[in-house]
């Protein structure tokens, strides 16, 4: 049996609960687990890094029993459509757009902050594909954003008690309170519920046949007056397509975009309980189940389209990995300032063996500085080995600061910066920026500083700070993220 081997802890029954920031960089060889055969709960054998520790393991069971007979919330058609979407992505003929809440919660869940997240998606979609003529992928982390892997073991309650840090409402609550910090597996039924309910509306929600015009106003409104003469070509360049007798509201692809669910697969338990065997469904213009005859089966994780490995629980020998390596879905690879190229080939090789194209997003989050250091020797190595990949940049968990007294906040600024650093190395290296991954809400939160619509300051942070767990852009800050996004996309094009 092995032992974490970060903190010696057995992997069963318990797993271990040391949180390790960040995973190793790794330049060690390739160990040799994942290497035996591959079942849903293989994982189970390897150190499990930022799980809770159940009091009632026979509880948990019970519950995992009842997920595992629940209906997919995702399904593997619509999976498999997205990977050949993240495919392009990696070639330069689309680009990535995915943001969402840091931690859903059970709380702030209503129909209009998951319409909220929606429509913001839409307006930057639009003003993103306006400005730089590519597709873009939606994506959002809802749907199942529900654990957070933590730095600390232990948080300070306001009145000076040391207690369990909080770790999503998919485990416990979030109350400064010891006894509402155990884990109570019942959480992940009620996760579950709020998912389906969630895909539910999103679904309905792309299938509303809103107007260009609404899309607009919305740019307006989040942009203010600094994005009027963006909304203004934008309304030309429609009369001009209407005028040549393309109806663009009439076309499929904007009455029914297609919309991707994602969430870091933290909660293996959960991410077991939705991995189910089924055919692999036919994609466009291809088989997609292997060559003629019947569709080959593969295992594919319904809990959402795709999923990502985080910055803490990326080890080459750990659980997460060996979940990973076994489902068909797209999966998302969290990589920070430590990463050493030796350990990104490596664990591309071990999730991504076949090289297929649209499998692997590696999610880049370095901070503004060492972006210009740390990811050249990725990209080099990268493509030096010939490996497909879609390279996204996370430009806000390396941006995070604490005020003076205390509150976790991010500069839109510092933010910005990441963005178009991550632009300006990939510029330099010949290579393809693919996508961004934000932290943000269609509400107007004040969580992150500045922004040009309507500054933040750190006097209004506490107006309206609501995030569960890291500070998130607001509408009006994460547009302007994806406006900015656009235009360097649009230089890219014009070089
Ligand atoms: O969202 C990412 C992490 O869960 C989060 O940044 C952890 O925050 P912490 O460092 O306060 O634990
Ligand atoms: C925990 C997260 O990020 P990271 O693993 O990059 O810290 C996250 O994106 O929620």
């Amino acid at each position: 049996r092995r032992h974490c081997a970060t903190c010696g802890a057995p992997p069963l029954p318990r797993p271990c609960m040391t949180a390790v920031s960040p995973a190793s960089s790794g330049s060690e060889a390739l160990p040799s687990a994942g290497d035996g055969e591959w079942a849903p709960d293989s994982w189970r054998r390897f150190p499990a890094l930022q799980q809770p520790e159940y009091p009632d393991a026979a509880a948990l069971a019970e519950v995992e029993d009842r997920l595992a007979r629940n209906p997919p919330l995702v399904f593997p058609g619509e999976t498999q459509r997205l990977k050949a979407s993240l495919a392009a992505a990696g070639r330069g003929e689309a680009f990535v757009l995915q943001g969402g809440d840091c931690a859903e919660t059970f709380e702030d869940f209503s129909s209009a902050s998951v319409e909220a997240t929606f429509r913001l998606l839409i307006a930057q979609v639009i003003a993103m594909s306006y400005l730089s003529g590519l597709p873009i992928v939606k994506i959002g982390r809802i749907a199942g954003q529900f654990a957070k892997p933590r730095s600390a073991l232990t948080e300070m309650t306001a009145d000076g008690l040391e207690i369990p840090s909080f770790r999503g409402d998919i485990i416990h609550s979030s109350d400064p309170d010891e006894a509402a910090r155990v884990p109570d597996p019942e959480r992940l039924v009620r996760a579950y519920a709020q998912s389906a309910a969630s895909l539910n509306m999103l679904r309905a929600l792309a299938k509303s046949t809103a107007t260009m015009t609404e899309w607009t106003d919305l740019i307006s409104t989040l942009g203010g007056p600094a994005q009027r003469d963006l909304v203004e070509r934008i309304e030309d360049a429609l009369q001009f397509v209407s005028a040549c007798g393309v109806a663009v509201e009439g076309n499929a692809a904007f009455r029914e975009p297609e919309f991707y669910t994602s969430h870091e697969a933290l909660l293996l338990p959960f991410e077991q309980a939705l991995t189910r065997r089924v055919a692999t469904p036919a994609t466009r213009g291809g088989s997609g189940g292997g060559s003629g005859g019947a569709p080959s089966e593969a295992w594919w994780n319904t809990s959402a389209h795709i999923v990502w490995v985080g910055e803490r629980t990326r080890q080459l020998d750990h659980a997460h990995v060996e979940f990973l390596r076994g489902i068909s879905n797209p999966i998302g690879v969290k990589v920070g300032p430590t990463t050493e190229p030796e350990y990104l080939l490596q664990i591309l090789e071990r999730l991504n063996p076949a090289n297929e194209e649209g499998r692997i997003m590696v999610i880049v989050r370095m901070g503004a500085e060492k972006v210009w250091r740390k990811l050249p020797p990725l990209l080099r190595a990268v493509t030096a080995a010939g490996k497909h990949v879609v390279w996204s940049c996370d430009p806000m968990h390396e941006n995070t600061i604490k005020t003076a007294s205390g509150v976790k906040t991010r500069p839109v600024d510092l933010v910005l910066n990441e963005m178009n650093a991550f632009f300006s190395v990939h510029a330099a290296e010949g290579t393809v920026p693919g996508g961004i991954h934000l932290e943000m809400t269609g509400l107007q939160v004040t969580e992150c500083l500045g922004g040009e619509a309507s500054p933040v300051s750190e006097q209004s942070l506490a107006d309206n700070y609501k995030s569960a767990c890291d500070p998130r852009l607001n509408g009006s800050q994460a547009l302007e993220m994806a406006i900015a996004a656009g235009k360097r996309l649009r230089e890219r094009s014009r070089r």
